[in-house]
């Protein structure tokens, strides 16, 4: 009902946020679109689920989250994908590598000191009731 869609469009509205600012930040350039495929022919061979910070905001606009939980299931793709296409010791991969750290931490370090607790459980509430 009414309030339900209240707490969903404030999901949306912080998800929004947060995937914003991401993208805004330079040391995330690699991950604001998805790998391009005719520059990297194997990515798709390598990486089953793909995931940059474009594709958050068009599944946020889908209404696909319903939980901050969902968006971070598809958020740590995004470095779980960039370590695992990136491990050799050459200083290109070192560089993304340390690039999908500093995003993981960033991400996490966000959720811990902006998502209020009470409204994630309102969120799995919603989530539980459909
Ligand atoms: C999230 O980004 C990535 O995982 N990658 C891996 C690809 C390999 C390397 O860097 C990427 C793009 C690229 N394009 C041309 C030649 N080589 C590269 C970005």
């Amino acid at each position: 009902e009414q309030q339900e869609e209240d707490v969903l469009r404030e999901l949306r509205l912080f998800l929004r946020n947060v995937t914003e600012r991401l993208s805004l930040d330079r040391r995330f350039k690699a991950f604001t679109k998805p790998v391009d495929i005719e520059e990297v022919p194997d990515y798709m061979l390598v990486i089953r689920k793909p995931m940059d910070f474009s594709t958050l905001l068009t599944n946020i606009d889908e209404q696909k989250y319903v939980t901050v939980g969902e968006f971070m299931s598809d958020a740590e793709l995004i470095w779980q994908n960039a370590l695992e296409y990136n491990p050799d010791s050459d200083p290109m991969d070192r560089h993304i590598r340390h690039r999908a750290c500093a995003l993981k931490d960033t991400v996490r370090a966000i959720i811990r000191d902006e998502l209020d607790e009470d409204f994630e459980r309102v969120c799995e509430e919603v989530k539980e009731s459909r």
